[in-house]
């Protein structure tokens, strides 16, 4: 056993979590539980009334936080130090939104003054676009953005562009390209003018095969429809860390905003690349959305456990991972517009928690970070909700409601919420034996046969789930959401002794595809590798099956 699951707290956890009553019972020995157990932060709301925890679990899930430096662990991530040891980085994602007059230092330097340059440099090519200052090659005026990058240099711009749609200027469209299957982005040239079209490459690296490839491909298109190689400049910019290698690909230098490598690409989308998100909703609507994460990051760096959410958050779902065996946690939103959000928070979770070595190399003996999943309600009650329901898998869930519309319409909205609570009481309270044969009551069944249609009705509950509500959903407290998630996943990286700063998995995905790609590309057979991957390999070359 490691130091870990011998500690007091994680030996009490693994006691009480055999000795639970229902939460059906919690409820009602408790009418005080939903006050108790609900807290109001940076517009957010967070009912996590419907847990299996007393205030004993409770007490022990926070024990453990602390025990296992929790609060050290916050204050080293928000003063800069290298908590990303593998790879010797700072973590700073929250400087980015940090207030201009902060003073957060990597390696001696106060890295706020450049983050607020960068700011500034996005705010005046906004400008320049949405007021048509910037002209294409012929003279006319941006209407489109092609934005290439992929993992966090995609998902946080496109899903955070996807949420505020309600914020849209309307001055440009925004395309999102990733995927290195050309189809991707052919159907997005199909509708674009290369005359009004400006690229955007977001890449860290600027060393990614796909967005390399993308890029190249866009400006293959570009100077085979009109565009010169003189052109480039006017159509082509980058958000990149690697200068160097942007200019040598072609990118004008005064067209590159910085990135650093003191932010992880999965929490980057509050730098300039974002700068889709601002060219959509205008650089005030960004730096709203900075101010919601700033807020959400205050709240972190200070609340006392017991009142802190993405400290609670994070504590109730490791007890359901390491101490119920729960292998998912399902995100369900209650919103259109945030119907990404499920595939953003599991990239944020999953390439950070992913993880079975601890800090000093050695393996784990306890589960680390679950599947992340889920999707948009109501979808999704009409299909995966009968397993989270009735299945054999523990799946704890969070419920996320703005409770206004940006679009009232009838009786839309009062629908979508009472779903949305049925759901979270329904997964709470089940359905007995006995109240299932009550509703078989008038039917003309026999008894023999109520009781097997009863018993299929029959629903245990104690289903855990959170409900997170906001009033309306904006770009302040889209940001503050997004933060409470990147918190969620540092605090439970913590307790699991993890670093949920590097993607080793990722990596060597990246070069056994070079090597591959190189195997491809080589004349003759492949007999070099195991027989499955030989024979793959040469029925590609064959090019039939
Ligand atoms: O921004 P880059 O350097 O192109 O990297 C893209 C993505 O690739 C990864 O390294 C692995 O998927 C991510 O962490 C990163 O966001």
């Amino acid at each position: 056993m490691t130091q870990l699951t011998q500690s007091p707290a994680w030996q009490a956890l693994s006691q009480l979590s055999g000795n639970l009553p229902h939460m059906r019972k919690l409820f009602a020995d408790n009418p005080q539980r939903f006050e108790q157990m609900s807290l109001k932060q940076c517009g957010l709301f967070l009912d996590y009334s419907k847990n299996r925890v007393t205030d004993a679990v409770l007490q022990q899930l926070l024990a453990l936080a602390e025990e296992a430096g929790l609060e050290q662990k916050i204050a080293a991530m928000f003063s800069g130090e290298i908590i990303n040891t593998t790879e010797q980085r700072a973590v700073l994602h929250t400087a980015l939104r940090a207030p201009a007059d902060a003073d957060i230092r990597v390696d001696g330097v106060n890295v706020v003054p450049e983050v607020q340059a960068t700011l500034d440099k996005m705010e005046q090519f906004v400008a320049d676009i949405h007021q048509g200052n910037w002209k294409g090659y012929t003279g006319k005026t941006i209407t489109d953005v092609v934005s290439i990058g992929i993992g966090g240099s995609f998902l946080g711009p496109k899903i955070a562009s996807e949420a505020l749609r309600p914020y849209w200027t309307g001055a440009v469209k925004c395309h999102y390209v990733a995927n290195v299957d050309a189809t991707s982005i052919a159907e997005k040239l199909k509708l674009v003018d290369p005359e009004t079209t400006l690229f955007l490459t977001s890449s860290k690296s600027f060393g990614t095969q796909e967005t390399l490839t993308n890029t190249l491909s866009a400006k293959a298109w570009f100077l085979a429809n009109g565009g010169t190689q003189q052109d480039v400049a006017k159509h082509f910019a980058a958000i990149t860390s690697n200068v160097a290698k942007a200019t040598d690909f072609g990118i004008d230098e005064t067209n590159i905003f910085p990135m650093w490598d003191w932010v992880g690409g999965r929490y980057s989308l509050w730098s300039a690349i974002g700068l889709p998100i601002a060219l959509l909703v205008g650089m005030d609507n960004f730096r709203a959305l900075l101010a919601g994460a700033r807020e959400m990051d205050a709240h972190f760096a200070s609340a006392p456990f017991s009142e802190n959410m993405p400290v609670l958050m994070g504590m109730l779902s490791l007890w359901y991972n390491n101490f119920f065996n729960a292998q998912s946690h399902v995100v369900l939103t209650y919103d259109h517009y945030l119907r990404g959000l499920p595939a953003y928070f599991q990239q944020l979770d999953m390439e950070s928690n992913g993880k079975s070595a601890k800090m000093d190399g050695s393996q784990v003996d306890y589960s680390t970070g679950p599947v992340i999943w889920g999707g948009e309600g109501t979808n999704g009650q009409h299909a995966y909700h009968q397993l989270l329901h009735q299945g054999t898998a523990l799946i704890p869930a969070d419920f996320i409601l703005p409770l206004q519309s940006h679009n009232p319409l009838g009786e839309h909205h009062i629908q979508l919420a009472s779903n949305c609570f049925g759901q979270t009481q329904a997964l709470m309270q089940g359905r007995t034996f006995d109240e299932a044969m009550a509703e078989l009551k008038n039917s003309k069944l026999s008894d023999a046969e109520k009781t097997v249609i009863a018993k299929h009705k029959e629903m245990a509950g104690n289903k855990p789930s959170n409900t997170i509500l906001m009033d309306k959903l904006t770009p302040q407290t889209l940001g503050a959401l997004i933060a409470l998630y990147e918190h969620r996943t540092l605090v439970q990286g913590t307790i699991w002794d993890i670093n949920s700063f590097d993607q080793w998995g990722v990596e060597l995905g990246k070069t056994l595809g070079n090597d591959v790609l190189a195997r491809l590309a080589a004349d003759g057979d492949c007999d070099a590798l195991d027989a499955s991957s030989n024979g793959l390999i040469n029925a590609f070359k064959k090019g039939n099956i």
